[in-house]
């Protein structure tokens, strides 16, 4: 997942309710210069964006979040996910995700979290919800007794607020819904997506 987490400062976190929208919402996104792209398994159009996005824009890196239950990592790899991401850990959860062949991003929160991934030799991990769970001075401190694991913060994080956990050496990227608003996508605004891609973006890491 090491890999993925280098690729750009934030990944997109899209909730798609129509189908026709995902090729071009993906586009606009690398466009701007955000190729790492996770569509939540929120809404029956995510499987079939996924598939679309895959096969028919390359320079993606299509993955899936809202892996809820272990049955969803099968089905996301299948559409075409090249990782997949979940708001929470469980063993069975993992186990799935380990075996499904792409990277993952498991969900976590706390210090005993993080310790149970650890002890399972993973090193990159999501942090849900950020802002609510304690934001920027809960990451710095879980980066004290833990610098080896990296993470992507995810939840309550706009462009405002990104640079500050960027700031952090454990943080990778952030996700964030921000990039494509759900009236920009009802009304076709993928210029407005593009503009919102580009500058996250241009974030600087330090
Ligand atoms: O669906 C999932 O798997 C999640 O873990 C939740 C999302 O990452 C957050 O809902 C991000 O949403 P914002 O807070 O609007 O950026």
């Amino acid at each position: 997942m090491s890999e993925i987490l280098d690729l750009a400062p934030v990944i997109p976190v899209v909730v798609i309710e129509d189908v026709a929208t995902a090729v071009p919402m993906a586009r606009a996104l690398v466009a701007g210069g955000l190729p790492v792209i996770e569509v939540t398994l929120r809404t029956p159009a995510a499987l079939e964006s996924i598939r679309r996005i895959a096969a028919e824009v390359p320079d993606a890196v299509i993955g899936a979040g809202t892996i809820l239950v272990p049955g969803d990592a099968a089905k996301a790899v299948a559409a075409g996910s090249r990782f997949l991401v979940s708001p929470g850990s469980t063993p069975s959860l993992i186990d799935a995700m380990g075996a499904s062949g792409v990277p993952f991003l498991p969900g976590v929160a706390t210090a005993s979290e993080v310790l149970g991934l650890y002890e399972r030799g993973l090193r990159e991990m999501k942090f849900f919800p950020a802002e609510a769970a304690g934001g920027v001075p809960y990451l710095k401190a879980l980066g004290g007794p833990l610098p080896g694991v990296r993470f992507c913060p995810t939840g309550g994080i706009r462009r405002e607020t990104a640079c500050d956990y960027l700031a952090l050496p454990n943080v990778g990227c952030v996700g964030g819904t921000w990039l494509t608003p759900a009236d920009a996508l009802a009304t076709g605004d993928y210029a407005r997506i593009e503009k919102l891609a580009g500058e996250a973006a241009a974030l600087q890491l330090p």
